[in-house]
Parts: C-alpha cells; sequence; structure tokens
C-alpha cells in the first residue's frame, strides 16, 4: 500500500469505543492535557482512553503478507535522510549519469511546481497564511541539512527563526514540521479527520507489509480491529493487571543480577542495558507467546537461534532495516531506477524476521494442540482472530514483542543515568520511596504513593523523548494547523522533542528538572503530562505498561542501590538510532543499599491500596 490512490477520504463520525479496552486514567486539566481530543472527559475529570470510531473505510490488507516494523523504530524522516548523501555517491555509474542527465529537467519542473503549487494554495483558501518555508535548494530541497543524524533537534533550532509551524522540502515532498504542544495537539486531535493516513518510505512499506500492524496502519476498520485485540490482551488495564506477574519477576531478577553483579565484580562498571534489555525481551516474548523462550529452531534458516539471535533478528535488524534509505523515495518520479541490491537487503530482513516469528508461533500451537492454554497474545489471535491470514497474525504477534522491547529500556536506562549523574535527587527519590516503603520492597502498589518517582519518570520522558518524532502522517486533503494553509499532499511531522523542549512551556527545558512535575499544574496521575506518547486516536496503546514497568524497576533500583556515574560519563548524552537510544551504554558504580539477604528474599505481599 502507501500509494495515494488507495487513500479515501471518510468523515469522521465520533462514537462510542468499539469494545476497546483502553487504560483509564486520570487527565490532567492544565496546557497539556488532550481532554476530549484523546477522548471524552467525564465531569470527574476522569479521562478513557478511547479510539472513537471512524466512518468505515475498507481494509485493503486482509490478505496481505507477513512484513512489520514498530511505531518507535520507525520514528523519523530525517532519520532515514541521513545516508542519502553517501548512497547517491555508490550508486552504479550508468544511475547517477541517468539522474545526473535529469537534473536540469528537473530543477525545471521543481521550480514550476513551486510556482503553481503556490498559487494554487494561495488561491485555494486566501484566509490561511502560507507556510514559512526553511530555504532550501532546487530538487533536494533540504535534504542536504538533514544529514546529521538527529533530525528533532535539527528541526527544534529551525523552531527558533520560522516559527513552531513551518515547511520543509525533502526532494520532491512537502513535510509541515510541528514544534509546539499546541499546534501537535490541534494535527493529532482537532484535524485528525484530514491527516489520518501514513505514507510510508518503501523499506517501511515492505518491513510492514504494507502497513499491516497497530503502529503503522491508517485509521481505518483494520486499525480499530487489531488495536481493539492488543489492547485487550496485552497492554490494556486489565490484561496489565492479569500479566502483573511478569513485570513482578522482571524487577525482582534484575535487582538479584545486579547485586549478583556487584558482589562477584566490586571493581568493574555495571552495563545496566545489558542486564534490563535481557529481561525485557524476555517479559515481551512471555506476554506474546505465553512460554518462556530460550532458543528456537527455524525451520527456514536451518538452525536453532539463541535468545540472543532471536533478539538481533525480531528487534536489532528490523531498527537498521527502518532506516535503510531508498534515495527513491524523495524522487518519486526515478522509481523505474533499479536499486536491486537495496531492495534485497530489505527483503531479506523481512524473510529472517517472518522465520523466526513463524518458528515461535509453530511451537505454541504445538503446545495449544496438547490442551495447555495460556494467557498469551497467541493463543488468543490463534483462538479468536478468525478473520486474519496466517501472515496476519504473524504481523502482529512480532509487533507485540519489538514494541516492548525498546522505548521502556530507553526510558528506564535515562532515568537511572539522570539519577546517577544528580546524586542529591537520588537522594530525595531514595527518603520518598523509604517514606513509604519502610522494610518492604518497592512494587507497583507503591508507585501511586510516591510522587516523586512519577515526577523522575516524566522529567525523562520530556528531556529524552523516546520517540522523538512520530511516525509520519499524511494530509489526505486540504487542511490548516496554527493557522496557516496545508495543502493536501504534505506530510506532517510532530517533532514531540521540539514540543518538550518547547521555551514556552517549560522554563530551562534543556535541564533535567523532576520537580517541575510537582508544582501542582500537573495531575499526578495523568500519564500524558508530556507529548512522549502521542495522543488522540493514536495515542501509544503501551503507555500504561511502559509507565508500570519503568517507575517500579526505577523505584526498586534505586531503594537497593546507591547509583553513581563512571568518570568521564557525565556528559556522555548523545543518542542513536531512530529512538533515542543512550549512544554509549550507561556505566555506573552501585553500591547495595541493603544486605545480600535482604535482597534475596522473597517480595512480601503488599497491601496498599
Ligand atoms: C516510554 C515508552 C514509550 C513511548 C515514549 C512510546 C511512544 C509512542 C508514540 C509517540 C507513538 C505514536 C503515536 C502516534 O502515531 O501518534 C506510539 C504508538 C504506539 N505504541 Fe508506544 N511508546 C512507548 C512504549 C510502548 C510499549 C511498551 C508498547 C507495547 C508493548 C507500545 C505500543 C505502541 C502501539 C501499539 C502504538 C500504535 C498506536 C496506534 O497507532 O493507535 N508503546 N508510542
Amino acid at each position: 500500500m502507501g500509494s495515494l490512490s488507495t487513500l479515501r477520504l471518510s468523515a469522521v463520525n465520533p462514537g462510542p469505543a468499539i469494545g476497546t479496552e483502553q487504560p483509564t486514567i486520570r487527565t490532567t486539566t492544565g496546557a497539556l492535557s488532550f481532554g476530549q481530543g484523546i477522548v471524552g472527559v467525564d465531569r470527574g475529570g476522569a479521562c478513557s482512553l478511547r479510539a472513537a470510531a471512524v466512518g468505515p473505510r475498507p481494509s485493503h490488507r486482509q490478505s496481505s503478507s507477513s512484513f512489520v516494523v514498530s511505531a518507535e523504530s520507525m520514528a523519523s524522516v530525517g532519520m532515514v535522510l541521513q545516508d542519502l548523501p553517501r548512497k547517491m555517491a555508490s550508486l552504479p555509474a550508468s544511475t547517477a549519469a541517468a539522474i545526473g542527465g535529469f537534473s536540469l529537467l528537473l530543477l525545471f519542473a521543481y521550480i514550476l511546481k513551486g510556482r503553481v503549487g503556490q498559487r494554487q494554495g494561495q488561491g485555494r483558501n486566501s484566509n490561511l497564511r502560507p507556510l514559512p518555508e526553511v530555504p532550501g535548494v532546487p530538487v533536494l530541497g533540504n535534504l542536504h541539512q538533514l544529514k546529521e543524524k538527529k533530525p528533532h533537534k535539527t528541526f527544534t533550532n529551525w523552531a527558533e527563526t520560522y516559527g513552531p509551524v513551518y515547511s520543509i522540502k525533502t526532494g520532491a515532498s512537502t513535510i509541515v514540521v510541528l514544534n509546539s504542544a499546541e499546534v501537535a495537539k490541534e494535527a493529532m486531535v482537532t484535524r485528525y479527520s484530514s491527516i489520518s493516513s501514513r505514507k510510508l518510505s518503501k523499506a517501511l512499506d515492505i518491513l510492514t507489509s504494507s502497513k499491516c500492524m497497530v503502529a503503522m496502519s491508517d485509521y481505518d476498520e483494520f486499525h480499530k480491529m487489531v488495536k481493539k485485540y492488543i489492547l485487550n490482551n496485552v497492554l490494556g488495564p486489565s490484561a496489565q493487571k492479569r500479566l502483573r506477574g511478569n513485570r513482578d519477576n522482571l524487577v525482582e531478577n534484575i535487582s538479584k543480577q545486579l547485586n549478583d553483579f556487584v558482589n562477584g565484580h566490586p571493581c568493574e562498571p555495571v552495563n545496566f542495558r545489558r542486564f534490563f534489555q535481557n529481561e525485557l525481551f524476555a517479559l515481551s516474548l512471555k506476554q506474546a507467546l505465553g512460554d518462556e523462550v530460550k532458543a528456537v529452531y527455524v525451520e527456514e534458516l536451518g538452525t536453532t537461534l539463541s535468545k540472543d539471535e532471536i533478539f538481533k533478528v525480531l528487534v536489532l535488524d528490523m531498527m537498521h532495516g527502518a532506516i535503510e534509505v531508498d534515495w527513491r523515495d524523495f524522487f518519486p518520479y526515478l522509481q523505474w531506477v533499479p536499486n536491486k541490491a537495496w531492495e534485497d537487503k530489505i527483503k531479506q530482513y523481512a524473510f529472517r524476521r517472518k522465520a523466526v516469528t513463524n518458528a515461535l508461533i509453530r511451537e505454541q500451537k504445538k503446545r495449544i494442540a496438547t490442551g495447555k492454554d495460556l494467557d498469551s497474545y497467541t493463543d488468543f489471535l490463534l483462538r479468536e482472530a478468525k478473520t486474519l491470514t496466517e501472515d496476519q497474525i504473524t504481523i502482529l504477534v512480532w509487533e507485540a514483542i519489538i514494541e516492548a522491547a525498546d522505548t521502556t529500556l530507553i526510558t528506564t536506562e535515562w532515568a537511572l543515568y539522570e539519577l546517577a549523574k544528580n546524586p542529591l535527587k537520588q537522594e530525595l527519590l531514595y527518603q520518598e520511596i523509604q517514606k513509604v516503603c519502610g522494610s518492604q520492597k518497592l512494587t507497583e502498589d507503591h508507585i501511586a504513593k510516591i510522587p516523586y518517582l512519577s515526577a523522575v519518570f516524566h522529567e525523562t520522558l520530556r528531556k529524552h523523548s523516546p520517540v522523538p518524532v512520530v511516525p509520519l502522517r499524511y494530509a489526505h486533503e486540504d487542511t490548516e494547523l496554527g493557522g496557516y494553509f496545508v495543502p493536501a499532499g504534505s506530510q506532517i511531522a510532530i517533532n514531540i522533542y521540539g514540543c518538550n523542549m518547547d521555551k514556552n512551556q517549560y522554563e530551562n527545558p534543556l535541564d533535567w528538572i523532576p520537580e517541575r512535575f510537582l508544582d501542582g499544574k500537573y495531575d499526578e496521575a495523568d500519564l500524558f503530562k508530556t507529548m512522549a506518547f502521542g495522543g488522540g486516536k493514536r495515542v501509544c496503546a503501551g503507555a500504561l505498561q511502559a509507565s508500570l514497568i519503568s517507575c517500579a524497576a526505577i523505584g526498586r533500583l534505586v531503594q537497593d542501590f546507591e547509583w553513581r556515574l563512571m568518570e568521564g560519563e557525565q556528559d556522555n548524552e548523545d543518542t542513536i538510532s531512530l529512538t533515542t537510544h543512550k549512544l554509549h551504554p550507561m556505566l555506573a558504580k552501585l553500591k547495595p543499599r541493603r544486605s545480600r539477604e535482604e535482597i534475596m528474599r522473597p517480595t512480601e505481599e503488599v497491601l496498599i491500596r
């Protein structure tokens, strides 16, 4: 999919939730509240995050085949662009010559198109202002200015000059970039009916099997159905309650492993990511499949893969695949130029992902055939999702795995980094924890009683927004944003990082100050204080799980250990990848605050609530 011709306009038909169980969370009345946008707000302020129904749009995916990718792993077009100049340089000579021969023609077409476009835009809606444009060069537009690896930062810098809403050109495409919470909210909520679809890069089209997953689909019947499935079975409040044991085990295991490591290697720094990543991946497999996975035989590859190798195929390789550049994305009129090596590479990623996910599902089918049912997404999909094809089930199971395995890690690592860097704030958090927990081990039951813990979590999401740019949306009809005219065919980049760095919204936005969320402006239970989870009908389905895991882990690991950064780690804040992975894993020195026996003893039943 992904071609314009398949987009259909559909009138918004606001309706009740569609049996989808969405987290019910109190929302703030503060400036960042999406109120009626995300959902309906009741009089008491309780806000249930329901996806309102939109007029039916036929699903084109019922028979599509098998490729996927995660929302978090495909955030920004700018990241995709980072490699473009290198890729162009490595083109075969014949291709390069063909492109060179076309450049004059393209230049002419570009100028002509720009003029006509301007006239059309003004003619169509003369009441609205034209968008400010970041000056670029003919043909490339602003592509050459997005070479560096952090487009969200470039976008934020441009906002200083051009304001919170402006347009850029990436080759032949126009992208409207939004950098303030107010205008982002307008795009996600008020104007959603005009910009509810996505136009994917070639790589993403292959890897998502033409938008065949919750996070990458257009807002249609398929999306509503599969979002309901994932919420009811994995991510909604009831499912999270049922799956609580997995999260408790994760926190318990990490604390014990860190303690063993510190006792066994007292002089070595701790690479927290190594422990957390492993446990988080185990949890994501358990939630998706029901069983623990140590290894799996993959018939199509003729080999048995270990858990680490499965992680590589299902998570790491797919992240790389998602940012592979096909320069033809920016110059659709050059689609005819072959790029076979590139296509083969992406298809290979997709093939391996499908083979491994199918092997994992096959194991569960064997289990189910013995009469052993488990509370898992796979069990549900195989049993109940009769309208889905086998390939679609493969993709949806894979989606649940990759989405759980990445962004929660990023948030937790950055939070512990900030706490290790700020000993006074860490001490404050520790004191708050002890006041509430005493000699009990901190669990999820304590989180609501420790506002400073929640403030640490939200301030980390704000400063280190794990998905810095929302996967691009697409305006399928003329619309407006921030009082500017936005022509049909524009792509919309919501720069979450830019919104969270807005000086009008946050004082000293570059500083990490959890206290800013304790000043009474924000409802403590509001999961959406910052823009980090997006908003509106496409709000992150995993926000509840991410906050439970991250808060419980941060709290417990500060309760059990004193964290200090290793020498030289103070300003090690560089990021990599589409999500804001810390480029260098945090290296910390840990000092246990309790005896080994205390850390190893099982967690007590907690009777708070
Ligand atoms: C701190 C952690 C996380 C952050 C910051 C985050 C952020 C986001 C953002 C910004 C979006 C895009 C919203 C849009 O397109 O407007 C999104 C979508 C989504 N996320 Fe997350 N996410 C996190 C964790 C998770 C987890 C743990 C899961 C699942 C296990 C998950 C599942 C999803 C799904 C299914 C969607 C698509 C929702 C839709 O299109 O309707 N996320 N997330």
